[in-house]
Protein backbone atom coordinates (compact mmCIF):
# COMPACT_ATOMS: atom_id res chain seq x y z
CA UNK A 1 0.00 0.00 0.00
CA UNK A 2 0.64 3.72 -0.65
CA UNK A 3 -0.23 6.68 1.30
CA UNK A 4 0.07 10.50 0.95
CA UNK A 5 0.21 12.43 4.52
CA UNK A 6 -0.02 16.08 4.37
CA UNK A 7 1.06 18.09 7.51
CA UNK A 8 4.51 16.59 8.62
CA UNK A 9 4.54 18.40 12.33
CA UNK A 10 3.89 16.88 15.53
CA UNK A 11 0.76 14.89 14.84
CA UNK A 12 1.89 13.69 11.45
CA UNK A 13 5.23 12.47 12.04
CA UNK A 14 4.53 11.75 16.14
CA UNK A 15 1.32 9.50 15.28
CA UNK A 16 -0.66 9.44 12.09
CA UNK A 17 2.50 9.10 9.34
CA UNK A 18 4.24 6.75 12.21
CA UNK A 19 0.85 4.53 12.35
CA UNK A 20 1.12 4.08 8.81
CA UNK A 21 4.80 3.96 8.50
CA UNK A 22 4.63 0.77 11.21
CA UNK A 23 2.13 -1.04 9.17
CA UNK A 24 4.48 -1.31 6.08
CA UNK A 25 2.87 1.44 3.91
CA UNK A 26 5.04 3.36 1.35
CA UNK A 27 4.95 7.25 3.19
CA UNK A 28 4.88 10.31 1.47
CA UNK A 29 4.71 13.68 3.42
CA UNK A 30 3.53 16.62 1.75
CA UNK A 31 4.57 20.00 3.45
CA UNK A 32 5.20 23.13 2.84
CA UNK A 33 8.16 23.70 6.01
CA UNK A 34 11.48 22.96 3.57
CA UNK A 35 13.64 22.39 6.69
CA UNK A 36 11.83 19.70 7.45
CA UNK A 37 11.24 18.29 3.78
CA UNK A 38 14.95 18.49 3.43
CA UNK A 39 15.46 16.51 6.05
CA UNK A 40 13.33 13.57 5.80
CA UNK A 41 14.61 13.45 2.24
CA UNK A 42 18.33 13.18 3.46
CA UNK A 43 17.38 10.82 5.97
CA UNK A 44 13.99 8.62 4.97
CA UNK A 45 13.55 8.13 9.00
CA UNK A 46 13.46 10.39 12.35
CA UNK A 47 13.15 9.27 16.02
CA UNK A 48 9.77 9.10 17.86
CA UNK A 49 10.06 9.51 21.58
CA UNK A 50 7.34 7.85 23.04
CA UNK A 51 7.55 9.31 26.70
CA UNK A 52 6.05 7.56 29.86
CA UNK A 53 7.27 4.93 32.70
CA UNK A 54 8.96 3.10 30.24
CA UNK A 55 10.54 5.54 27.20
CA UNK A 56 11.51 4.46 24.24
CA UNK A 57 12.52 5.72 21.16
CA UNK A 58 11.03 4.46 18.23
CA UNK A 59 12.48 4.56 14.44
CA UNK A 60 9.96 5.50 11.46
CA UNK A 61 11.68 4.52 8.35
CA UNK A 62 11.22 4.44 5.03
CA UNK A 63 9.78 7.87 4.34
CA UNK A 64 10.12 10.47 1.48
CA UNK A 65 8.38 13.99 1.28
CA UNK A 66 7.26 16.29 -1.38
CA UNK A 67 6.46 20.08 -1.31
CA UNK A 68 2.60 20.44 -0.78
CA UNK A 69 2.26 23.03 -3.32
CA UNK A 70 4.02 21.33 -6.14
CA UNK A 71 2.74 19.00 -9.38
CA UNK A 72 4.22 15.77 -7.23
CA UNK A 73 0.61 16.12 -5.08
CA UNK A 74 -1.63 15.47 -8.64
CA UNK A 75 0.75 12.50 -9.32
CA UNK A 76 0.97 10.97 -5.66
CA UNK A 77 -3.36 11.55 -5.32
CA UNK A 78 -3.58 9.76 -8.55
CA UNK A 79 -1.74 6.43 -7.66
CA UNK A 80 -1.39 6.00 -3.81
CA UNK A 81 -4.17 4.04 -1.80
CA UNK A 82 -4.66 6.45 1.36
CA UNK A 83 -4.05 10.22 1.93
CA UNK A 84 -4.17 11.11 5.08
CA UNK A 85 -3.67 15.05 6.97
CA UNK A 86 -2.76 16.73 10.11
CA UNK A 87 -2.21 20.13 8.75
CA UNK A 88 -4.91 22.14 10.95
CA UNK A 89 -8.52 23.10 9.94
CA UNK A 90 -7.77 26.37 8.42
CA UNK A 91 -5.35 24.67 6.04
CA UNK A 92 -7.41 22.18 4.95
CA UNK A 93 -9.24 24.40 2.13
CA UNK A 94 -5.60 25.02 0.52
CA UNK A 95 -4.95 21.87 0.06
CA UNK A 96 -8.03 20.87 -1.64
CA UNK A 97 -6.82 22.38 -4.84
CA UNK A 98 -3.84 19.51 -5.36
CA UNK A 99 -6.02 16.97 -4.10
CA UNK A 100 -8.98 17.87 -6.60
CA UNK A 101 -6.40 17.54 -9.40
CA UNK A 102 -5.00 14.57 -8.46
CA UNK A 103 -8.35 12.65 -8.15
CA UNK A 104 -9.32 13.83 -11.92
CA UNK A 105 -5.76 12.12 -13.09
CA UNK A 106 -6.97 9.34 -11.27
CA UNK A 107 -10.35 9.02 -12.49
CA UNK A 108 -8.44 8.90 -16.02
CA UNK A 109 -7.35 5.40 -15.31
CA UNK A 110 -9.74 2.63 -15.75
CA UNK A 111 -7.93 0.18 -13.51
CA UNK A 112 -7.52 2.91 -10.55
CA UNK A 113 -8.17 1.37 -7.29
CA UNK A 114 -10.38 3.02 -4.29
CA UNK A 115 -8.74 5.61 -2.78
CA UNK A 116 -9.68 6.91 1.41
CA UNK A 117 -9.16 10.10 2.70
CA UNK A 118 -9.13 10.82 6.20
CA UNK A 119 -8.40 14.38 7.80
CA UNK A 120 -6.95 14.03 11.11
CA UNK A 121 -8.05 17.44 13.00
CA UNK A 122 -9.77 18.09 15.57
CA UNK A 123 -12.73 19.23 14.28
CA UNK A 124 -16.33 17.65 14.34
CA UNK A 125 -16.17 15.68 10.55
CA UNK A 126 -13.09 17.50 9.06
CA UNK A 127 -12.88 14.70 6.33
CA UNK A 128 -16.52 15.83 5.32
CA UNK A 129 -15.76 19.85 5.00
CA UNK A 130 -12.39 18.86 3.21
CA UNK A 131 -14.65 16.50 0.56
CA UNK A 132 -17.03 20.12 0.45
CA UNK A 133 -13.42 22.36 -0.52
CA UNK A 134 -12.48 19.58 -3.09
CA UNK A 135 -15.40 19.08 -4.55
CA UNK A 136 -15.83 23.07 -5.39
CA UNK A 137 -11.86 22.99 -7.05
CA UNK A 138 -13.44 19.62 -8.87
CA UNK A 139 -14.97 20.56 -12.11
CA UNK A 140 -18.31 19.17 -11.90
CA UNK A 141 -17.82 16.64 -14.63
CA UNK A 142 -15.35 14.10 -11.93
CA UNK A 143 -18.21 14.57 -9.35
CA UNK A 144 -19.89 10.88 -10.04
CA UNK A 145 -17.25 9.42 -10.29
CA UNK A 146 -15.60 10.77 -6.83
CA UNK A 147 -18.89 9.76 -5.28
CA UNK A 148 -18.13 6.39 -6.60
CA UNK A 149 -14.37 6.03 -6.12
CA UNK A 150 -13.45 8.02 -3.35
CA UNK A 151 -14.26 7.59 0.85
CA UNK A 152 -14.05 10.55 2.23
CA UNK A 153 -13.72 9.14 6.01
CA UNK A 154 -14.06 11.31 9.25
CA UNK A 155 -12.12 10.44 12.01
CA UNK A 156 -11.22 11.73 15.65
CA UNK A 157 -7.65 11.81 16.40
CA UNK A 158 -6.06 11.51 20.36
CA UNK A 159 -2.57 11.87 20.84
CA UNK A 160 -0.80 14.55 22.70
CA UNK A 161 1.98 15.62 20.91
CA UNK A 162 3.74 19.30 21.66
CA UNK A 163 6.44 20.49 19.63
CA UNK A 164 10.12 18.90 20.69
CA UNK A 165 12.11 20.32 23.49
CA UNK A 166 13.71 23.74 22.29
CA UNK A 167 17.13 21.87 23.04
CA UNK A 168 16.71 19.74 19.97
CA UNK A 169 18.86 20.29 16.94
CA UNK A 170 16.90 17.65 15.02
CA UNK A 171 14.09 19.17 13.08
CA UNK A 172 12.45 15.70 12.81
CA UNK A 173 12.71 14.49 16.00
CA UNK A 174 9.28 14.29 17.94
CA UNK A 175 8.10 13.70 21.30
CA UNK A 176 5.01 11.89 22.55
CA UNK A 177 2.95 10.37 24.95
CA UNK A 178 2.22 7.00 25.11
CA UNK A 179 -1.73 6.96 24.72
CA UNK A 180 -2.78 6.93 21.37
CA UNK A 181 -6.54 7.10 19.46
CA UNK A 182 -7.07 6.84 15.90
CA UNK A 183 -11.05 5.83 15.53
CA UNK A 184 -12.21 6.01 11.83
CA UNK A 185 -15.71 5.94 10.07
CA UNK A 186 -15.99 2.70 8.31
CA UNK A 187 -19.42 3.64 7.12
CA UNK A 188 -17.38 6.01 4.40
CA UNK A 189 -14.76 3.32 2.94
CA UNK A 190 -14.87 2.91 -0.59
CA UNK A 191 -13.57 -0.26 -0.83
CA UNK A 192 -12.36 -3.06 1.53
CA UNK A 193 -11.57 -1.78 4.93
CA UNK A 194 -7.65 -1.60 5.55
CA UNK A 195 -5.88 -3.38 8.40
CA UNK A 196 -3.85 -0.46 9.91
CA UNK A 197 -2.66 -1.17 13.66
CA UNK A 198 -3.88 1.46 15.86
CA UNK A 199 -6.68 2.58 13.23
CA UNK A 200 -10.11 1.34 15.23
CA UNK A 201 -13.22 1.43 12.95
CA UNK A 202 -16.83 2.72 14.10
CA UNK A 203 -20.03 2.97 12.75
CA UNK A 204 -21.18 5.34 15.29
CA UNK A 205 -18.19 8.12 14.97
CA UNK A 206 -20.06 11.21 16.15
CA UNK A 207 -19.80 9.91 19.59
CA UNK A 208 -16.28 9.00 19.80
CA UNK A 209 -15.35 12.70 18.22
CA UNK A 210 -17.61 14.29 20.33
CA UNK A 211 -16.79 12.62 23.57
CA UNK A 212 -13.07 13.53 22.93
CA UNK A 213 -13.33 16.90 21.41
CA UNK A 214 -15.94 18.01 24.12
CA UNK A 215 -13.92 16.54 26.84
CA UNK A 216 -10.09 16.12 26.31
CA UNK A 217 -9.90 19.49 23.93
CA UNK A 218 -12.51 21.37 26.54
CA UNK A 219 -10.51 20.35 29.59
CA UNK A 220 -6.70 21.49 27.90
CA UNK A 221 -8.38 24.62 26.75
CA UNK A 222 -9.69 25.66 29.63
CA UNK A 223 -6.48 24.69 31.77
CA UNK A 224 -4.23 26.62 29.12
CA UNK A 225 -6.71 30.19 29.27
CA UNK A 226 -7.53 29.94 33.28
CA UNK A 227 -3.43 28.81 33.47
CA UNK A 228 -2.11 31.78 31.57
CA UNK A 229 -4.29 33.88 33.45
CA UNK A 230 -2.72 32.27 36.93
CA UNK A 231 0.52 32.64 35.45
CA UNK A 232 1.92 29.14 34.36
CA UNK A 233 3.67 28.79 31.22
CA UNK A 234 3.11 24.45 30.80
CA UNK A 235 -0.40 22.89 31.34
CA UNK A 236 1.25 20.48 33.64
CA UNK A 237 2.26 23.37 36.01
CA UNK A 238 -2.18 24.76 35.26
CA UNK A 239 -3.05 21.41 35.79
CA UNK A 240 -1.35 20.89 39.35
CA UNK A 241 -2.70 24.17 40.36
CA UNK A 242 -6.35 23.64 42.61
CA UNK A 243 -7.73 26.95 41.80
CA UNK A 244 -7.17 25.64 37.63
CA UNK A 245 -7.93 21.86 38.07
CA UNK A 246 -11.32 22.45 40.03
CA UNK A 247 -13.13 24.76 37.09
CA UNK A 248 -11.43 21.95 34.28
CA UNK A 249 -12.70 19.02 36.05
CA UNK A 250 -15.69 20.83 36.59
CA UNK A 251 -15.93 21.71 33.11
CA UNK A 252 -15.30 18.25 31.63
CA UNK A 253 -17.96 17.01 33.97
CA UNK A 254 -20.52 19.68 32.69
CA UNK A 255 -19.54 18.82 29.30
CA UNK A 256 -19.53 15.05 30.25
CA UNK A 257 -23.10 15.24 31.55
CA UNK A 258 -24.03 16.74 28.12
CA UNK A 259 -22.52 13.88 26.33
CA UNK A 260 -24.05 11.50 28.52
CA UNK A 261 -27.76 12.30 27.55
CA UNK A 262 -26.71 12.31 24.28
CA UNK A 263 -25.04 9.39 23.64
CA UNK A 264 -25.65 7.36 26.56
CA UNK A 265 -21.97 6.76 27.52
CA UNK A 266 -22.12 5.26 31.23
CA UNK A 267 -21.71 8.07 34.11
CA UNK A 268 -18.90 5.57 35.50
CA UNK A 269 -16.87 5.02 32.79
CA UNK A 270 -17.16 8.72 31.21
CA UNK A 271 -15.89 10.10 35.27
CA UNK A 272 -12.86 7.45 34.49
CA UNK A 273 -12.37 9.00 31.43
CA UNK A 274 -12.06 12.36 32.46
CA UNK A 275 -9.92 11.05 35.63
CA UNK A 276 -7.15 9.61 32.87
CA UNK A 277 -7.49 13.16 30.89
CA UNK A 278 -6.29 14.92 34.18
CA UNK A 279 -3.63 12.41 34.80
CA UNK A 280 -2.36 13.01 30.90
CA UNK A 281 -2.20 16.55 31.41
CA UNK A 282 0.02 15.91 34.38
CA UNK A 283 2.40 13.90 32.24
CA UNK A 284 6.00 15.04 33.72
CA UNK A 285 7.68 14.13 30.54
CA UNK A 286 6.07 16.39 28.59
CA UNK A 287 6.46 20.15 28.45
CA UNK A 288 3.90 21.29 26.71
CA UNK A 289 3.25 25.11 26.77
CA UNK A 290 0.18 26.72 27.25
CA UNK A 291 0.31 28.89 23.92
CA UNK A 292 0.25 25.89 21.88
CA UNK A 293 -3.09 24.58 23.39
CA UNK A 294 -4.59 27.68 23.81
CA UNK A 295 -3.55 28.62 20.11
CA UNK A 296 -5.95 30.07 17.84
CA UNK A 297 -8.96 31.08 20.63
CA UNK A 298 -11.25 32.36 17.90
CA UNK A 299 -11.50 29.15 16.42
CA UNK A 300 -11.82 27.40 19.98
CA UNK A 301 -14.36 29.84 20.65
CA UNK A 302 -16.38 29.29 17.43
CA UNK A 303 -20.36 27.90 17.78
CA UNK A 304 -18.96 23.93 16.88
CA UNK A 305 -15.82 23.82 18.71
CA UNK A 306 -15.06 22.96 22.12
CA UNK A 307 -16.34 25.58 24.37
CA UNK A 308 -19.54 26.93 23.24
CA UNK A 309 -20.75 23.22 21.72
CA UNK A 310 -21.14 21.71 24.86
CA UNK A 311 -21.79 25.18 26.73
CA UNK A 312 -25.02 24.73 23.91
CA UNK A 313 -25.75 21.26 25.11
CA UNK A 314 -26.27 22.35 28.77
CA UNK A 315 -28.51 24.96 27.54
CA UNK A 316 -30.56 22.40 25.45
CA UNK A 317 -31.06 20.30 28.41
CA UNK A 318 -30.96 22.46 31.40
CA UNK A 319 -27.91 21.24 33.14
CA UNK A 320 -25.20 23.07 34.91
CA UNK A 321 -22.50 25.43 33.11
CA UNK A 322 -20.21 28.11 35.32
CA UNK A 323 -17.40 25.82 34.78
CA UNK A 324 -17.81 26.19 30.82
CA UNK A 325 -18.36 29.82 31.72
CA UNK A 326 -15.73 30.40 33.46
CA UNK A 327 -13.57 28.57 30.41
CA UNK A 328 -14.87 30.87 28.20
CA UNK A 329 -14.33 34.08 30.23
CA UNK A 330 -10.35 32.61 30.47
CA UNK A 331 -10.58 32.24 26.54
CA UNK A 332 -11.36 35.92 26.52
CA UNK A 333 -8.78 36.82 28.40
CA UNK A 334 -6.22 34.81 25.86
CA UNK A 335 -2.94 36.85 24.59
CA UNK A 336 -0.57 35.92 22.58
CA UNK A 337 2.31 37.57 20.64
CA UNK A 338 2.58 35.42 18.20
CA UNK A 339 -0.72 34.05 17.64
CA UNK A 340 -2.47 36.16 14.95
CA UNK A 341 -6.21 34.87 16.21
CA UNK A 342 -5.23 36.06 19.95
CA UNK A 343 -4.40 39.99 18.16
CA UNK A 344 -8.13 39.97 16.40
CA UNK A 345 -9.25 39.08 19.56
CA UNK A 346 -7.88 41.79 21.45
CA UNK A 347 -8.53 43.82 18.40
CA UNK A 348 -12.27 43.52 18.72
CA UNK A 349 -12.29 44.14 22.68
CA UNK A 350 -10.89 46.96 21.90
CA UNK A 351 -13.30 48.18 19.61
CA UNK A 352 -16.75 47.33 21.24
CA UNK A 353 -17.80 45.01 25.15
CA UNK A 354 -17.51 41.52 25.75
CA UNK A 355 -20.86 40.73 24.97
CA UNK A 356 -20.45 42.34 21.79
CA UNK A 357 -17.34 40.46 20.60
CA UNK A 358 -18.33 36.91 22.16
CA UNK A 359 -21.36 37.15 20.01
CA UNK A 360 -19.49 37.78 16.99
CA UNK A 361 -16.77 34.98 17.14
CA UNK A 362 -19.39 32.02 18.61
CA UNK A 363 -23.11 32.89 17.14
CA UNK A 364 -24.28 33.28 20.88
CA UNK A 365 -26.92 36.08 21.47
CA UNK A 366 -24.89 39.18 23.12
CA UNK A 367 -28.54 39.36 25.47
CA UNK A 368 -28.91 35.81 26.20
CA UNK A 369 -28.24 34.96 30.32
CA UNK A 370 -25.59 32.99 29.17
CA UNK A 371 -23.09 35.71 27.91
CA UNK A 372 -24.22 37.85 30.60
CA UNK A 373 -22.76 35.37 32.77
CA UNK A 374 -19.73 35.37 30.65
CA UNK A 375 -19.36 38.75 30.85
CA UNK A 376 -19.44 38.40 34.62
CA UNK A 377 -16.97 36.07 34.80
CA UNK A 378 -14.68 37.67 32.68
CA UNK A 379 -15.61 41.07 34.82
CA UNK A 380 -14.03 39.42 37.66
CA UNK A 381 -10.55 38.30 35.95
CA UNK A 382 -9.64 41.91 35.82
N1 LIG B 1 -0.38 17.97 18.51
C1 LIG B 1 -1.39 17.36 19.08
O1 LIG B 1 -1.35 17.04 20.28
C2 LIG B 1 -2.61 16.99 18.28
C3 LIG B 1 -3.38 15.88 18.69
C4 LIG B 1 -4.53 15.55 17.98
C5 LIG B 1 -4.88 16.27 16.87
N2 LIG B 1 -4.11 17.33 16.49
C6 LIG B 1 -4.56 18.05 15.29
O2 LIG B 1 -3.64 17.75 14.24
C7 LIG B 1 -3.53 18.88 13.37
C8 LIG B 1 -2.06 19.27 13.27
O3 LIG B 1 -1.61 19.64 14.56
P1 LIG B 1 -0.07 19.62 14.93
O4 LIG B 1 0.00 19.80 16.40
O5 LIG B 1 0.59 18.46 14.31
O6 LIG B 1 0.40 20.98 14.22
P2 LIG B 1 1.83 21.31 13.59
O7 LIG B 1 1.85 22.78 13.42
O8 LIG B 1 2.90 20.65 14.37
O9 LIG B 1 1.77 20.58 12.15
C9 LIG B 1 1.07 21.09 11.05
C10 LIG B 1 1.94 20.87 9.84
O10 LIG B 1 1.21 21.24 8.69
C11 LIG B 1 2.13 21.86 7.81
N3 LIG B 1 1.42 22.66 6.82
C12 LIG B 1 0.99 23.95 6.87
N4 LIG B 1 0.44 24.32 5.71
C13 LIG B 1 0.50 23.22 4.90
C14 LIG B 1 0.09 22.97 3.58
N5 LIG B 1 -0.51 23.91 2.82
N6 LIG B 1 0.32 21.73 3.07
C15 LIG B 1 0.93 20.78 3.80
N7 LIG B 1 1.33 20.96 5.06
C16 LIG B 1 1.12 22.17 5.60
C17 LIG B 1 3.03 22.69 8.71
O11 LIG B 1 4.22 23.07 8.07
C18 LIG B 1 3.24 21.69 9.84
O12 LIG B 1 4.36 20.86 9.58
C19 LIG B 1 -4.42 19.96 13.97
O13 LIG B 1 -5.70 19.90 13.38
C20 LIG B 1 -4.51 19.57 15.43
O14 LIG B 1 -5.67 20.03 16.06
C21 LIG B 1 -2.99 17.71 17.15
O1 LIG C 1 -4.75 21.21 18.21
P1 LIG C 1 -5.75 22.21 18.74
O2 LIG C 1 -5.28 23.61 18.64
O3 LIG C 1 -7.12 21.97 18.22
O4 LIG C 1 -5.86 21.88 20.31
C1 LIG C 1 -4.72 21.95 21.13
C2 LIG C 1 -4.61 20.68 21.96
O5 LIG C 1 -5.72 20.61 22.84
C3 LIG C 1 -4.60 19.43 21.08
O6 LIG C 1 -3.64 19.51 20.07
C4 LIG C 1 -4.37 18.18 21.92
O7 LIG C 1 -3.03 18.08 22.31
C5 LIG C 1 -4.79 16.95 21.16
O8 LIG C 1 -6.10 17.09 20.68
C6 LIG C 1 -4.67 15.67 21.95
O9 LIG C 1 -5.23 14.63 21.24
Amino acid sequence: MKALHFGAGNIGRGFIGKLLADAGIQLTFADVNQVVLDAINARHEYPVHVVGEQAQVEIVKGVNAVNSTSDDIVDLVAEVDIVTTAVGPQILERIAGGIAKGLAKRSDNANSRPLNIIACENMVRGTTQLKAHVLKALPEQYHAWVEANVGFVDSAVDRIVPPSEAGSSDPLEVTVETFSEWIVDQTQFKGPLPAIPGMELTDNLMAFVERKLFTLNTGHAITAYLGQLAGHNTIREAILDPQVRAVVKGAMEESGAVLIKRYGFEADKHAAYIQKILGRFENPYLKDDVERVGRQPLRKLSAGDRLIKPTLGTLEYQLPHDNLVTGIAAALRYHSEQDPQAQELAELLAKQDVAATLAQISGLDANSDVVKAVVKAWSAMA
